[in-house]
């Protein structure tokens, strides 16, 4: 597991008593406002940054207590806005991160992001929704490498440049993936509707501070969601019982 125990922080952003367990196989989201500390958190998570008190732990061990090497089998960060190498190929940018070499899993993270056609291209003449399928091959490469059971995959907006439909796609792919290979998953996402259709759990932020953390019918409920964005919100139901938040 790897568990967030009471993070706080105050630079660079404010972070107060946040806790948050992910498991494998699950897939996970953060959901909160613009500058509510989702980025930060995931930066906590992943052993990017330390907190001011608290800890991350992962499978009983302060995430401060893992070498740089432990960590890469065992978690893989895709920023919100990822590095785009001006002369490096796709094909190498693939192995950055991936110890030992696993042709299986290198085809596997290739086939589950569709970047077939892209493998030669310059990472500097990639449009956003390439350039980010192309960071999710490369994280889900480094995880599925590795033969540690505990693995976990931090995603900072992973849908922002998806078209809807692909977004619907992606998340469904990931959640398939996550409970295929017992990845446990993180996604900080803005659309309430697609943590709706795809989350297991859900943490819900605003100014640094838990506002609730839980299943997802659990959290994503009308008074909180309302009281998450301070924005009056709708509850829609379709025939099939599926439900969906509009603003307004
Ligand atoms: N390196 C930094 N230096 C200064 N301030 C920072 C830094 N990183 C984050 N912050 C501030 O901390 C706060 C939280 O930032 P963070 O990126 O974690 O929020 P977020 O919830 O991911 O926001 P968004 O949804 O807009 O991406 C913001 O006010 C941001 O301006």
């Amino acid at each position: 597991m790897l568990e967030a125990r009471a993070l706080s922080l105050q630079q660079p952003a404010r972070l107060e008593d946040v806790s948050a367990t992910l498991r494998p196989g699950e897939f996970s989201v953060i959901l909160g406002p613009n500058g509510a500390g989702k980025s930060t958190l995931l930066h906590l998570l992943g052993g990017a940054i330390r907190p001011q008190s608290g800890a991350v732990w992962l499978d009983g061990k302060p995430l401060a207590a893992l070498s740089a090497a432990q960590l890469a089998q065992q978690r893989a960060l895709v920023e919100q806005q990822p590095a785009r190498p001006a002369g490096m190929a796709v094909d190498t940018l693939l192995t950055i991160g991936v110890s030992g070499h696993n042709p299986a899993a290198r085809q596997q993270a290739i086939d589950y992001a569709c970047i077939h056609n892209l493998l030669h291209r310059d990472c500097a003449n990639l449009s956003g929704g390439e350039l980010a399928r192309v960071h999710l091959a490369r994280a889900l490469h480094q995880l599925l490498s590795s033969h540690r059971a505990s693995r976990y995959l931090l995603l900072d907006e992973p849908t922002a440049a998806l078209d809807i439909g692909a977004a619907n796609l992606q998340l469904a792919s990931l959640r398939q993936i996550a409970r295929q290979h017992q990845l446990g998953m993180v996604a900080v996402l803005h659309d309430v509707n697609l943590a709706v259709q795809h989350a297991d759990r859900v943490l819900l932020l605003k100014a640094g501070r838990t506002v609730a953390c839980g299943t997802a019918d659990e959290t994503l409920q009308l008074p909180l969601l309302q009281a998450l964005y301070d924005t009056p919100l709708r509850e829609l139901h379709d025939a099939a019982g599926r439900r969906a938040f509009i603003a307004g």
